[in-house]
């Protein structure tokens, strides 16, 4: 194995479980922070102290809050900042990349109120060019750090960076696949969230195993026709980019935007929620944004529409299960498996 220089960008959790994943396997790695005081404890402690507290990172990993420098020192770039930040911390990175080195990033969403894709902002800063890919996938920061059993993908449509992406994380416990669609990874990535929130409500109202079942499942039919619409190919939404992170964040309880859902169908405000959390919830954003390209391609995505509304205070939980559950009887599949 050739030792990268790997820079990670955005030391939330997921940023410090990849920074480690990568030193493990032995990567000069550094894990960048806009937070210097953030930066000098974990540096101090090896441990991110605010979101990881208990878990020992690996000793070769540095830290650092200077984005020039990281940036310019490192082959590999790994953004992982919310998707809120993702255009801005890229566009500080890129005058000071170095020639050649490829871009990954870890991040769930679409870029703030234009429904653009994560590729699509990053095409737009870095050229064409540039090697680019997505790395996706059912991953709980913290069972990553822990080192339990993990299985992810990278998508991107050049094909020997994403490979070496998959290379770089890749390790005993740690399983990464590969693929070449990048719009479909993403989409799935982001629309579990709004889908997570959903299943969390209705478990939050105690609706019923049959329910979560069921929302889960029209969910994926939902992740299925954008995409469909959006030209991404199916088997990227049934594998680990789609069903498999689907499954884990409206299922799993460390999920933030399931917790958000299950405050919600319990009767707490948005508020409330958002600041027991105290981390990012990324479907806030990403309801918006999919019922924006929902509306472009003149598809209705009912499930994501009234989580939308309901993170808008328009309905209450009862009055959006009500509009689901009174929605007309038809076919499962009027055209198809893709049908509306
Ligand atoms: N935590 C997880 O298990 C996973 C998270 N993700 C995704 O990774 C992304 C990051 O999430 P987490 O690390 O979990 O969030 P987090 O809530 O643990 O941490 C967020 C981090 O982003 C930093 N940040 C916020 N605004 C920033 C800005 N403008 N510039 C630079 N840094 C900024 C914060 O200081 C903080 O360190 C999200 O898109 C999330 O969906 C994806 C897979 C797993
Ligand atoms: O993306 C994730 C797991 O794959 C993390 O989900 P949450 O952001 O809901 O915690």
């Amino acid at each position: 194995m050739n030792a990268l220089r790997v820079g990670v960008f955005g030391a939330g959790s997921w940023g410090t479980a990849l920074a480690a994943q990568a030193a493990r396997n032995g990567h000069v790695t550094t894990l960048w922070g806009r937070d210097a005081e953030q930066i000098r404890t974990m540096r101090d402690t090896h441990r991110n102290t605010r979101y990881l507290p208990d878990l020992e990172l690996p000793a070769n990993l540095q830290f650092s809050d200077q984005l020039e420098e990281v940036t310019a020192n490192s082959d590999l770039l790994l953004a992982v900042v919310p998707s809120h930040a993702f255009p801005s911390v890229l566009a500080e990175m890129t005058p000071h990349r170095r020639p050649g080195a490829g871009l990954a990033w870890a991040t769930k969403g679409f870029e703030l109120g234009s429904g653009r894709f994560l590729h699509e902002v990053a095409e737009a800063l870095l050229g064409h060019d540039t090697p680019l890919a997505v790395v996706t996938g059912p991953s709980f920061a913290r069972e990553v750090t822990q080192g339990l059993p993990t299985a992810v993908t990278v998508h991107g449509e050049h094909a020997a960076f994403s490979q070496s992406v998959a290379d770089a994380l890749h390790g005993p416990t740690f399983r990464v696949y590969t693929g070449s669609d990048m719009l479909g990874a993403e989409l799935g990535g982001a629309m579990k969230n709004v889908l997570a929130v959903a299943t969390g409500i209705a478990d939050g109202m105690e609706l019923g195993l049959n329910a979560r079942a069921g929302l889960i499942t029209r969910g994926l039919n939902e992740m299925l026709r954008l995409n469909q619409a959006l030209g991404g190919r199916a088997e990227t939404l049934m594998g680990l980019a789609g069903l498999g992170d689907l499954v884990l964040t409206c299922t799993g309880d460390l999920s933030r935007n399931r917790r958000l859902g299950l405050a919600l169908g319990k009767g707490k405000s948005i508020e409330q929620a958002v600041a027991a959390i105290g981390q990012v919830v990324e479907s806030i954003q990403t309801a918006d944004e999919v019922a924006r390209l929902a509306a472009r391609h003149e598809l209705e995505l009912p499930i994501c529409a009234l989580v939308a509304r309901v993170l808008h205070g328009e309905i209450t939980p009862q009055e959006g299960l009500k509009l689901l559950l009174s929605r007309e009887q038809k076919p499962e599949y009027p055209a198809g498996l893709f049908g509306a």
